[in-house]
């Protein structure tokens, strides 16, 4: 059996800026994490987006059960697998939709419910996420920022992907909202069989949500192995000066 989402000598250039250079990685099913680790301009998003087919890479393959992604003609099967939930709640939601309205959208989209059951549909993901049936009806505004996540994270789960790429999906959080909205990310790997693809700058994050973590370093993955040992005994150089930037982890805070 080839891995789910696989890719494989990836490369994406913009101009003359070679923004990943030869990435390789697999995502296991799920549950499962992989955590995408690096600093700013590294390269991380992009290999998210190259992997949405956002962006079209220079080089290499990605391979979904074993299909050729940058092949598929008939994206929207791909599109349904690989969803992802980015940092921008507000940005991502529409301020004149109501969040049922908004979430009922995506199930017309993709087609996947009949009219008549569309509402329940909503309900069942509002709960989902640990909101109640009555946000349906509130507006993005009434809502609070961890809130508005968790709709994102609803429109998400409606097409009951298997992949969900996570781009710092509570950076934009306070952290105690934050714990919470990692409490739910948690939980939902279990219950749907999710595989996360995760970028942080938040260690203690993909700590929490990844067995294994790779760490990218201008546009090349550096060092990845088990999150564990990348985090607490990397091997890297820059693995090392990259955690000792990040002052959350539990081993430095205790
Ligand atoms: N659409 C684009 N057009 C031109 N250059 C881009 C584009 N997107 C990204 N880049 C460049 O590619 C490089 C990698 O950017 P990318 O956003 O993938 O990094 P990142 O590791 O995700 O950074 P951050 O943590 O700040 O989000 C950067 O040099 C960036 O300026």
């Amino acid at each position: 059996m080839p891995p789910m989402l696989e890719a494989t000598d990836l490369s994406v250039r913009f101009g003359s800026t070679v923004a990943v250079d030869g990435v390789s990685l697999t995502l296991p099913d799920g549950p499962s994490g992989l955590g995408l680790i690096g600093e700013s301009g590294s390269g991380k998003s992009t290999v998210g987006r190259a992997l949405l087919r956002l962006v079209r890479p220079t080089g290499g393959s990605v391979r979904f059960d074993g299909e050729d992604v940058l092949a598929m003609r008939q994206l929207r099967p791909y599109r349904q697998a690989v969803q992802v939930v980015l940092q921008d709640t507000e940005g991502a939601l529409s301020p004149r939709m109501r969040i049922g309205a908004a979430i009922a959208e995506v199930l017309r989209t993709h087609r996947l419910v009949p009219r008549a059951a569309e509402r329940d549909r909503v309900v069942e993901l509002l709960t989902d996420v640990g909101l109640a049936a009555e946000h349906a009806e509130r507006y993005p505004h009434q809502l609070s920022g961890g809130q508005r996540q968790r709709v994102a994270i609803a429109r998400a789960l409606a097409v009951r992907p298997r992949v969900l790429i996570l781009d710092e999906p509570t950076s934009a959080l306070d952290v105690t909202v934050q714990a919470r909205v990692l409490d739910l990310f948690e939980r939902l790997r279990e219950e749907h069989r999710l595989a996360y693809l995760l970028i942080s700058h938040d260690l203690a994050v993909v700590e929490r949500l990844c067995e294994r973590t790779a760490v990218m370093y201008r546009g090349r993955i550096v060092e990845e192995g088990p999150t564990e040992q990348v985090l607490h005994d990397p091997r890297n150089d820059y693995t090392r000066t990259l955690r000792d930037a990040v002052p959350r982890l539990p081993e430095a805070a205790g």
